[in-house]
C-alpha cells in the first residue's frame, strides 16, 4: 500500500505528523511518501501542482492531506490551483463528511441529544467549477458571475452513493438539502434525481429541506439527520455547522472519494490551515486521525479503522476539561491507544 502525504500549510504539517504517528502504529506496512506542495513551494518556485506530480499521485493507493491556504498568498491561488485541482483531476465526486457527537465532547448546544450524521457533499461540480468571469473589472460597472454547474451524470452518481450509504445505516434516512425554491434549474435536477433513485431504495425514507431552514435545524434539532446529500457549496457550509455542533472543527474528518475506484481518494480534516494558531502546537489533530480512520476504511482495512475510531472515542471520553490541546500529546495518546 502506498500513501502520498501532502502536509501543506499552517497547521497542516502539525496535524499530519500526528495522523502518521497513529497510522504507523497500526498499519506499519503502509509506505508513505511526502509531497512538498503549498504556499512555501509556490513562494519559492512559482509552482502549485506540476502535472508530473499529479501523475505521481495517481500511482498511490490514497492521499493524506493536512490543509492548504496561507494569508501571504492571494485568496484562491492555493485553494483553486492546488486543493480543488486535486479534487477535480482525481474525480473526487463524493466529499464524505461524518459528524458525530462523541461521548464526553461538549457541544455548544444546551441539549444536543445524539448526533450522528453523514454528509455526502458533491465534490466536483456546483459553483466550484470556475464557470464565470468578470467584465469591466475595477470599474463601477463591474459584473462578476460564478455559475453553478450541475450535470445529470454528476448529480446521479453522488445521489446514488448517498442512498447506498443510507440503506446500510440503521436509520435508513436521507435528506436532500438544496434551495429548490430559488435555484430552480439546479434544484429541479437534484430533486428529480433523488426521486428517481429513491424508487430503487424503498427502505430509505427521504426528506427535503431548503438550505436556510436546514442551517437552522443543524442548531435546533441536529439529531434529525442521518445521511445528507447536497451540492458542493451547500455541503461546504453545512459541514462546518455540523462540525461546530459536534465539538468543533478540530474533530471533523473528511474523505474526497473517487467512488469508482479509478483514482486514489484523498483524506483530510475539514478544517483549514488555521493561520491564527499555526506553529503553536495547539491544533487538535483528532480530525486528521479520524480522517486516517476513513482512509483505512476506504482501503478495506476495517479492523484497523475500528481501532482508530475506538482510540479517538476513548480519548474524547476521558479528555477533561475540554479546552486547548497540545497537538503532539493528543497524537501520542491516540497512537498508544490505537496500537495497544
Ligand atoms: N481543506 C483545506 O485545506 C482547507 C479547508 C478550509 C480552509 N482552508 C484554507 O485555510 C485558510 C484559513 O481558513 P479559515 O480560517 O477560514 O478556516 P480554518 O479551518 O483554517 O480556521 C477556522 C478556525 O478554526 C480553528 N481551527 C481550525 N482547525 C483547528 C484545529 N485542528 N484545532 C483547533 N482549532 C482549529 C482556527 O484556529 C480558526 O480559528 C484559508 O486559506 C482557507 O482557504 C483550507
Ligand atoms: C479551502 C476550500 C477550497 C475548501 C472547500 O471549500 O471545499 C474548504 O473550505 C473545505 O471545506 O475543504
Ligand atoms: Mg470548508
Amino acid at each position: 500500500m502506498r500513501l502520498a502525504v501532502i502536509p501543506g500549510d499552517g497547521i497542516g504539517p502539525e496535524v499530519v505528523a500526528e495522523g502518521l504517528k497513529v497510522l504507523r502504529e497500526i498499519a506499519p506496512d503502509i509506505e508513505s511518501t511526502p509531497y512538498d506542495l503549498g504556499a512555501m513551494r509556490w513562494q519559492r518556485t512559482g509552482e502549485l501542482l506540476p502535472d508530473t506530480v499529479v501523475e505521481e499521485l495517481r500511482q498511490h493507493d490514497a492521499i493524506l492531506l493536512g490543509a492548504i491556504g496561507d494569508p501571504s498568498v492571494p485568496p484562491g491561488i492555493l485553494e483553486r490551483g492546488l486543493l480543488l485541482r486535486l479534487r477535480f483531476e482525481l474525480d473526487h465526486h463524493v466529499n464524505l463528511r461524518p459528524a458525530k457527537l462523541y461521548d464526553g465532547v461538549t457541544s455548544p448546544l444546551a441539549d444536543p441529544g445524539p448526533i450522528d450524521m453523514l454528509c455526502v457533499r458533491e465534490g466536483t461540480e456546483g459553483p466550484y467549477v470556475g464557470n464565470g468571469g468578470v467584465l469591466r473589472k475595477d470599474t463601477p460597472h463591474e459584473v462578476a458571475t460564478e455559475v453553478s454547474l450541475n450535470t445529470a451524470f454528476g448529480v446521479e452518481r453522488v445521489v446514488r452513493y448517498a442512498f447506498e450509504r443510507a440503506v446500510a445505516r440503521p436509520r435508513k434516512h436521507l435528506t436532500l438539502i438544496h434551495k429548490t425554491n430559488v435555484l430552480t434549474h439546479a434544484g429541479g435536477l437534484w430533486s428529480r434525481t433523488v426521486e428517481e433513485v429513491a424508487a430503487e431504495f424503498p427502505e430509505v425514507t427521504v426528506a427535503y429541506q431548503h438550505v436556510d431552514a436546514a442551517s437552522m435545524f443543524f442548531i435546533t434539532d441536529p439529531g434529525r439527520y442521518d445521511v445528507i446529500v447536497t451540492d458542493n457549496l451547500f455541503g461546504d457550509i453545512v459541514t462546518d455547522i455540523a462540525a461546530a455542533v459536534t465539538g468543533g472543527i478540530g474533530l471533523a474528518a473528511s474523505g474526497n472519494l473517487d467512488a469508482s475506484g479509478t483514482n486514489p481518494s484523498m483524506f483530510e480534516p475539514v478544517h483549514g490551515s488555521a493561520p491564527d494558531i499555526a506553529g503553536q502546537g495547539i491544533a487538535d489533530p483528532t480530525a486528521t486521525v479520524l480522517s486516517v480512520g476513513l482512509l483505512l476504511e476506504h482501503l478495506g482495512r476495517t479492523d484497523q479503522a475500528k481501532k482508530v475510531n475506538a482510540a479517538v472515542a476513548f480519548d474524547l471520553s476521558t479528555r477533561s476539561p475540554q479546552g486547548p490541546v497540545r497537538t503532539a500529546e493528543v497524537g501520542d495518546r491516540l497512537a498508544a491507544l490505537a496500537g495497544g
